[in-house]
């Protein structure tokens, strides 16, 4: 198959009804690290139009320092932490064809600057992508060879932002790449499907969980969903040296233990939601309706019912969500040491340690 999956502590399987999935190759423990992935792909999440720069590095979406910061030489719109960023930016993901073409889309003249936020993330999205395409080939097909959503409902909105952009970038596409607006529907319907959100930093005061980035990781998107996942994962956005990559690797962590020959499921969405939201956003975003055991358990509730009860995925629901203001990302245990279970408990958005006292 063509993407590929790591080491001996994983497989890829179809899973009936669900496409391709991960499975376990053999046993394995709570916490263990079962998959470490750096971005196929990684944009921004601030629309092209925005009243405000991002606060962001444009190559490592860290958070930009006070001082000393570095620019794109040629645009100078888009900035970077450190010399090293800047340098690795210039390329790859801002390589001179990007910044060309970026700099003729967000021209204040420039037709996208009337048009809604998600068209101007689809364009950055499609940019990235074609740069991709440019660089690395066989990247594009790798990109390609990810499952999209046929979603009719959307099917036109799609074939409406791949011909309005397409039509924008084709004055700039080198002509041996045969971009189309085809590639480009095709493009923005495999990323709805398996894009993975880097938010912004944990803050108590909220207002809301915002997006920093959105990245496109070839293996673990493979892992499809489950109401109550045996998995979560991590990201560390914010942590290291500016300038030493892999920042924006991320972590697969199992919650529990998971046998061989089982399959290893994340959530798409905070576990905490209720069954109506679940379902809706499952069906809109995702195309398919769960059959989890937690969702044919919860279809049949009244608002409010069962909350207290000793059901599984309820006992689940009190250990593995955070509880800290603001929060409710998923816990899952720090990794075994010395093939020990650790009785600690990360929480994959604030951070926030906390000692499991059912162990
Ligand atoms: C990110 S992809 C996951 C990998 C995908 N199964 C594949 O074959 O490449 C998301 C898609 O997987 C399928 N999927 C994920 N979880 C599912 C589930 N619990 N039940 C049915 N389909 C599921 C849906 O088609 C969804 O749009």
């Amino acid at each position: 198959m063509a993407v590929p999956t790591s080491t001996t502590l994983l497989k890829m399987e179809n899973i009936p009804n669900k496409g391709r999935g991960l499975i376990a190759a053999q046993d394995l423990k709570a916490g263990q690290i079962i998959l470490t992935e750096s971005p196929l792909l990684l944009y921004s999440a601030s629309p092209l139009f925005s009243p405000s720069p991002s606060p962001y590095c444009h190559h490592c979406f860290r958070t930009l320092p006070p001082s000393q910061i570095f620019s794109c030489p040629s645009c100078s719109n888009y900035l970077f932490c450190s010399q090293k960023c800047l340098s690795i930016a210039l390329n790859s993901s801002h390589s001179s064809w990007t910044c060309q073409t970026l700099s003729h889309l967000q021209n204040p003249a420039s037709p996208l600057s009337e048009k809604p936020s998600q068209l101007q993330l689809q364009a950055r999205f499609i940019v990235a992508a074609y740069n991709l395409a440019i660089r690395t080939p066989s990247d594009l097909q790798a990109l390609l060879s990810l499952h999209s959503i046929p979603n009719d409902d959307e099917s036109d909105a799609i074939v409406y932002a791949s011909k309005f952009i397409h039509s924008l970038i084709s004055p700039f596409c080198p002509p041996h790449m045969n971009f189309s607006p085809q590639l480009a529907a095709k493009l923005i319907a495999i990323e709805r499907a398996n894009s993975f959100c880097l938010m912004e930093p944990y803050s108590p005061n909220g207002p809301q969980r915002s997006i920093k980035a959105y990245g496109i990781y070839q293996r673990t998107t493979i892992c499809n969903h489950d109401c109550i996942p045996n998995a979560c994962r991590f990201d560390y956005v914010e942590t290291g040296e500016p300038g030493d990559e892999h920042n924006t690797d991320i972590v697969l962590r199992l919650i529990k233990d998971v046998s061989a020959g089982s399959e290893i499921c994340i959530s798409y969405f905070r576990i905490n939601k209720d069954y109506s939201t679940r379902k809706r956003i499952l069906m809109e975003d995702f195309g398919f309706v769960c059959e989890c055991d937690r969702c044919k358990i919860e279809a049949n509730w009244n608002e409010g019912e069962n909350k207290d009860s000793d059901l599984p995925h309820v006992i689940f629901l009190s250990k593995f969500v955070c509880d800290k203001v603001n929060c409710a990302g998923t816990l899952a245990p720090l990794p075994p040491k010395d093939g020990e279970k650790c009785n600690v408990l990360e929480c994959n958005f604030c951070g926030n340690l906390k000692v499991d006292s059912t162990t």
